[in-house]
């Protein structure tokens, strides 16, 4: 069986799969500081209540928070007797490279996503993904990512007005009946919402003269259905995108015959 570790800044989502079958997936909030045995005991825990056993023999990681990954490779090591492929590592293939300025990390999230996205939908697509940040990962013809754009997510801009506004509340993201918002929380609320939708709407349009042919727009990320309530945005939303691309890129490797 294979663990996919998909870490971002806010939450670790693991999942299992027996060969192109999926099993189940879990989620756990990101914090540097768990270690090894404490996700052990969280995962077999979990494991419990399913109808098959914890029996992994490779494992995967994408994580967009560095200090995490110590922690899992401590984990697949000693738990799994597996040294796992982390993806935006030398070691790690990738069925297409990057094409970004030189020098430039990209996150393995939006490498992943990349992947994920071309083997579904084919190439020239936008990759929406509503994380910590909003993310726009640009695919080309071969299934490059070829760069993107990156926002502020939906959370941490809601937590950046009450941080920084003495009188301004923390309010849950929604959808507002109307615009124009008759107290303070339903104000917030119109400025994000409508916000992203015109941020969204706009960044895609931008996308879409500069590289002046038709693109997908594929969405990804916990919040992308409340973008999707009739506006049109998206041709299609995957919140298992992420876990999809890092399965076909364990499977690249094996082929390959690396790892
Ligand atoms: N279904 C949801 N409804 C509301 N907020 C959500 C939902 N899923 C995720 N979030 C929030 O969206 C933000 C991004 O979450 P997530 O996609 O897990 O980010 P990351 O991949 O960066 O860790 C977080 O603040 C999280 O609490
Ligand atoms: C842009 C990100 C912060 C998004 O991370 P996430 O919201 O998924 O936690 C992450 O992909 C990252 O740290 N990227 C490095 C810079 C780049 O991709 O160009
Ligand atoms: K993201």
């Amino acid at each position: 069986m294979l663990l996919c570790i998909d870490t971002g800044n806010t939450n670790t989502v693991f999942s299992i799969w027996n060969g192109e079958r999926f099993l189940a997936h879990w989620r756990i909030a990101t914090d540097h500081r768990r270690t090894a045995d404490e996700y052990f005991v969280w995962l077999s825990t979990l494991i419990e209540g399913q109808k098959f056993d914890l029996d992994i023999d490779a494992c995967i990681i994408s994580s967009t928070a560095p200090r995490v990954v110590f922690n899992l490779r401590v984990l697949c090591s000693r738990y799994f007797d597996t040294r796992p492929l982390v993806v935006g590592k030398p070691d790690c293939l990738l069925p297409v490279n990057p094409r970004v300025d030189s020098g430039t990390v990209v996150g393995p999230d939006r490498l992943v996503n990349t992947v994920g996205a071309f083997d579904r939908h084919g190439p020239d697509l936008i990759v929406v993904d509503f994380g910590t940040a909003t993310t726009f990962d640009v695919v080309d013809m071969d299934g490059a990512y070829i760069g993107g754009v990156i926002a502020p997510g939906v959370n941490l801009s809601l937590e950046a007005l009450h941080m920084g506004a003495a009188s301004l509340p923390h309010v849950d993201v929604t959808m507002p009946a109307k615009v124009i918002g008759t107290n303070t929380v339903a104000c917030i609320q119109s400025g994000i919402f409508w916000g992203y939708i015109g941020l969204v709407d706009g960044v895609v349009g931008q996308i879409r003269a500069e590289r002046a042919r038709p693109m997908k727009v594929i969405a990804t990320g916990g919040l992308a259905p409340l973008f999707d309530q009739g506006f049109d945005l998206f041709d299609a939303i995957e919140d298992d995108l992420t876990m999809h691309g890092l399965r076909l890129i364990h499977d690249y490797n094996k082929e390959m015959g690396n790892g």
